[in-house]
């Protein structure tokens, strides 16, 4: 693991050893059990690629990233939620990593609360713990970066996803770790078209690795898309899903930067 990486990983072990003497497994599994419903991320997702023979949206609520520093001054989750819902978004992804993404725990039921949409907790798992605390705090589905944890770990969060009724998405960036992902069986894997390692953006990675995934996967092309061209460049190396942040996040009028992204008027 490099420095970016390993720092974070440092700092939600931590993070995590205190959360988990505050409330045990067995207290945050009782919170999960009271949360509203799994809303089938993975599900949306399939139906609106077959549906409309395009890639699916996932929007990220993103204030700032350790790359960018302040993406979004005017940051608002319940009314972000909405534009995306109304500019046609799928799904919605919501940082919730304080430390390097200004996000909070907050925000994501906010934002979930505001719409119909399945919710993607954003964060760094690095414990099974954290799989219960997600569903507690409403998300549908949870990050696995396979740059961040072991093969076992990988396997604990996915087994734990599915004991949740929640989906996984399986983020990868290289060919070693497509390799581990086809090993792990998951059924939605993302390729994020950003280095966590050097901050590199290139959606190469989308082209070289889509045809090294697991055939049932349904594939997410993450990170670095800002037009309606790279959607089209991305969906003919067969991604059927996009995750995108900044490119919206930067926008005034969210809603209307969606649909332009998504070509819908
Ligand atoms: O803002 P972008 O370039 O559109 O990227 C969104 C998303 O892919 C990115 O935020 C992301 C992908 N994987 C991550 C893992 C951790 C934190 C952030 C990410």
């Amino acid at each position: 693991m490099t420095d970016v990486l390993a720092k974070i990983a440092a700092y939600k072990r931590e993070d995590v050893a205190a959360r988990k003497a505050a409330t045990s497994q067995s207290s945050i599994e009782a919170l999960a059990a009271q949360a509203s419903a799994p809303r089938g991320f993975r599900a949306a997702l399939e139906r609106v690629s077959e549906d409309t023979g395009r890639p699916a949206l996932i929007a990220e609520i993103k204030k700032a990233s350790p790359s960018k520093g302040l993406i979004r001054a005017d940051f608002d989750p319940p009314a972000l939620a909405k534009a995306y819902e109304c500019g046609g978004a799928t799904c919605l992804s919501v940082l919730t990593d304080g430390p390097s993404f200004q996000g909070d725990d907050a925000f994501l039921a906010a934002a979930r609360d505001a719409v119909v949409l399945p919710c993607l907790r954003k964060d760094f798992l690095v414990d099974p713990w954290q799989v219960a605390e997600s569903r507690a705090l409403g998300a549908d589905c949870i990050l696995i970066i396979l740059a961040m944890v072991d093969d076992a770990l990988a396997a604990d969060l996915l087994a734990e996803a599915e004991r949740f009724d929640m989906d996984a998405l399986i983020e990868t960036h290289d060919e070693a770790e497509m390799a581990r992902a086809c090993k792990l069986g998951g059924d939605l894997v993302g390729i994020n078209n950003r280095s966590l390692r050097t901050f590199e953006v290139d959606l190469d990675a989308t082209e070289r690795l889509s045809m090294l995934s697991p055939v049932k996967a349904l594939l997410v092309a993450e990170s670095g898309i800002f037009t309606p061209d790279d959607v089209q460049r991305v969906a003919d190396a067969h991604a059927q899903a996009i995750l995108v942040g900044e490119s919206l996040m930067r926008q005034e009028d969210v809603e209307a930067a969606t649909k332009a992204l998504l070509s819908l008027s």
